[in-house]
């Protein structure tokens, strides 16, 4: 039996290597909906900001820099794919300077700004167009979509993350071990929550999902019950 179609806005966030990207993308593709990962569109800032040659906490550089990169994130769940000035930059951003550069650029509030309102029109269309969007990153559920009507908050232990995001990095070319990869998700987790502007926090009505135990078919069945809880999965219409 399939699995219906999504209505409306799944939003879901969490610190590093909890699962967003895997379990958002898997979501959207099995109910028919748009898939939107907004990491990958600070990744790409900060890519345009480090091809500018500008100082990653310059905000006032920052902003201009981001302001003039044109970026456009695609919402295929099947092939979401990063541009920046028309260069497919997808490889690029999940490179190690640009993980070291984007959390300091992801804290200019001028860059926020700019990549919540572009956030905001790409759900407003593809909720027009598609009916529903899966969309992940750090302030989904509390900024960028506060009245979609299912927020996850995705958890799960520092070095289970580690492990994963190590063997997913291996299995990508990107050598890396797990020590190095705790101490980048726990600075990022650091550098995300305590940040001035939308700091990682969960929505006070976001439901929490551990998924330490769980493999990404079990996370994609716990969110496939919750959507099917909130009335938010409907049958496909054919013919
Ligand atoms: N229970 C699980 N749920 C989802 N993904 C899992 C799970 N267990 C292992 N993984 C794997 O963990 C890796 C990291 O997942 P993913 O990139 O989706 O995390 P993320 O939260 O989006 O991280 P980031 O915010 O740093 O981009 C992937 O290779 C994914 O397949
Ligand atoms: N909505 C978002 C999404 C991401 N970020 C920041 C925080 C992360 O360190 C960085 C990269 O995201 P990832 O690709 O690892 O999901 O971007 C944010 O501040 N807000």
């Amino acid at each position: 039996m399939g699995h219906g179609e999504l209505r409306g806005v799944v939003a879901l966030d969490g610190p590093s290597g909890t699962g967003k990207s895997s379990a958002a993308r898997g979501l959207a593709a099995l109910l028919g909906a748009r898939y939107l990962d907004t990491g990958a569109m600070y990744r790409a800032a900060a890519l345009a900001v480090l091809r500018a040659g500008v100082d990653p906490h310059d905000p006032v550089a920052v902003t201009g820099t981001a302001r003039r990169a044109l970026l456009v994130q695609s919402t295929d769940p099947a092939n979401s794919t990063t541009r920046l000035d028309g260069v497919d930059v997808g490889a690029e951003i999940r490179g190690p300077e640009v993980t070291l550069a984007v959390s300091p650029v992801s804290a200019t509030a001028g860059v926020r700004e700019l990549l919540v309102a572009e956030q905001r029109r790409i759900i407003a269309e593809a909720v027009e167009q598609a009916g529903g969007i899966v969309v992940e990153g750090r302030d989904i559920g509390t900024v960028v979509a506060p009245d979609a009507p299912l927020k996850v908050y995705l958890t799960a232990d520092a070095e289970a993350r580690a492990r994963r995001r190590t063997k997913q990095d291996n299995d990508s070319g990107r050598a890396t071990t797990v020590e190095r990869t705790l101490a980048d998700v726990t600075r990022r987790d650091d550098y995300d929550s305590t940040r001035q502007v939308s700091p990682l926090r969960p929505a006070a009505d976001a439901v929490e999902l551990d998924t330490t135990p769980l493999d990404l078919a079990g996370t994609l069945d716990a969110l496939l019950a919750m959507v099917e809880e909130r009335g938010l999965r409907h049958e496909r219409v054919t013919g």
